[in-house]
């Protein structure tokens, strides 16, 4: 990202190097004795692919920011690990302090809001059929789609976070963004291009996902606490209830269901391992996918915003920041964590007062842009 358009933080975050996965979701310390638990995050990060069990284990350990900070702050202290933080937030501040910087970008351009669900509309919890979306939250989104076109991009399959966000004007794209959909209901964004867009790249793995699915649900059965979620396009296994003495023995299940089909892939989001195709498709392209449907492809009037929390956002927060027109990714996270994001907030209620300040920024813009009659 290049031109004056782009949307930074005053200072410049840490670049990660090319291709890589964020690597841990929460940051071990840089402090000496934390250089080791920092390494081992990292190499049990590399071992997940068809390494040992060990490795899988503890890259399950490190999907969790609480036992990761705990670990942080056992090897380096709480000192240490409170820095990392404040490091953290200068290279990645809040998008709430520095709204006034991000909506200054947006001068004639054209918002276009993309949003995460779990973690980022909802807060974790238990139970992921329980993960419902507030009123006031719900209201929010509503508002903040009445003046900018806005997607709900999740790694749930389409219906089911519809069915948790239940608005109609909006695009979703679901399973990873391997599924999206255009708005059922029309709105003054989608009379144009978009509309009637339904776009599944995955679709030939519709019947492997299903078996997948069915296997994962009858060997996971002697693991209690362990879920097995039908995504459609993609499997998830969750182990959030799960004792962690069984963590290899669950592991181990995914794992030798993997090595049955070479053509699905692992992945982990916040205490779920997440089997799916191994095309070249992810929540990024689905952005990139959304934004030409609109009819927004190179356009440098368009500055899209992007909210999530988890690993599977960092691939939109990638391609927003390559991109030359600008873009604005933030993360949602309390904790330190790698990620391609320029801003962050801390929890869903942030995540609401940024959309309610963006609702009222815009109709205050509009207001004063309209001719005054005395
Ligand atoms: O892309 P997202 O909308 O963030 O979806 C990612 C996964 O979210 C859900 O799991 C997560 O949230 C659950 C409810 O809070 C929580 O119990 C679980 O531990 C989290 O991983 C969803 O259930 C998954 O299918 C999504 O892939």
């Amino acid at each position: 990202m290049t031109g004056q358009s782009m949307v930074m933080p005053e200072v410049v975050a840490v670049l990660m190097p090319p291709n890589t996965a964020p690597l841990f979701a929460c940051t071990p310390p840089r402090a000496a004795p934390g250089v080791a638990v920092r390494k081992k995050y990292m190499q049990a990060q590399m071992d997940i692919g068809p390494g040992r069990i060990n490795g899988w284990v503890e890259s399950m350990r490190a999907s969790s920011p609480t036992h990761a900070k705990a670990a942080a702050v056992l090897a380096a202290g709480a000192g240490a690990v409170d820095g990392e933080r404040a490091a953290w937030m200068v290279r990645h501040p809040s998008a709430l302090s520095k709204f006034d910087q991000i909506v200054a970008a947006s001068k004639g351009k054209k918002i276009v809001m993309f949003l995460d669900y779990d973690g980022t509309l909802s807060p974790i919890v238990d139970d992921p059929d329980a993960a419902f979306m507030s009123d006031t939250m719900r209201r929010a989104v509503r508002s903040v789609a009445k003046h900018f076109p806005t997607a709900i991009v999740s790694g749930r399959c389409r219906d089911k976070v519809f069915e948790f966000v239940k608005l109609a004007e909006l695009y979703y794209a679901g399973s990873h963004g391997m599924d999206i959909k255009s708005p059922a209901k029309a709105s003054r964004h989608n009379e144009a291009k978009a509309k009637g867009v339904l776009f599944q790249p995955a679709s030939k793995f519709l019947p492997m996902i299903e078996q997948v699915h069915d296997s994962l649900i009858e060997k996971t059965k002697c693991i209690p606490g362990s879920k097995v979620e039908n995504n459609k396009f993609c499997v998830s296994v969750h182990f959030r209830c799960v004792d962690e003495k069984s963590w290899s023995t669950l592991a181990g299940i995914v794992k030798g269901e993997l090595e049955e089909y070479p053509k699905l892939k692992l992945t982990q989001g916040r205490k779920v391992l997440e089997i799916r195709p191994t095309i070249k498709w992810d929540k990024g392209k689905a952005l990139e996918f959304l934004l030409e449907s609109l009819g927004f492809a190179d356009c440098t009037d368009v500055l899209p915003v992007y909210i999530g929390d988890d690993r599977s956002d960092e691939d939109a927060f990638k391609v927003l920041q390559k991109r030359g027109h600008g873009g604005v990714g933030i993360v949602v996270s309390k904790y330190p964590k790698d990620t391609h994001a320029s801003y962050s907030l801390q929890e869903p209620a942030e995540v609401m007062e940024f959309l309610l300040r963006l609702v009222e920024w815009e109709r205050l813009s509009r207001a004063q842009a309209r001719p005054k009659c005395w």
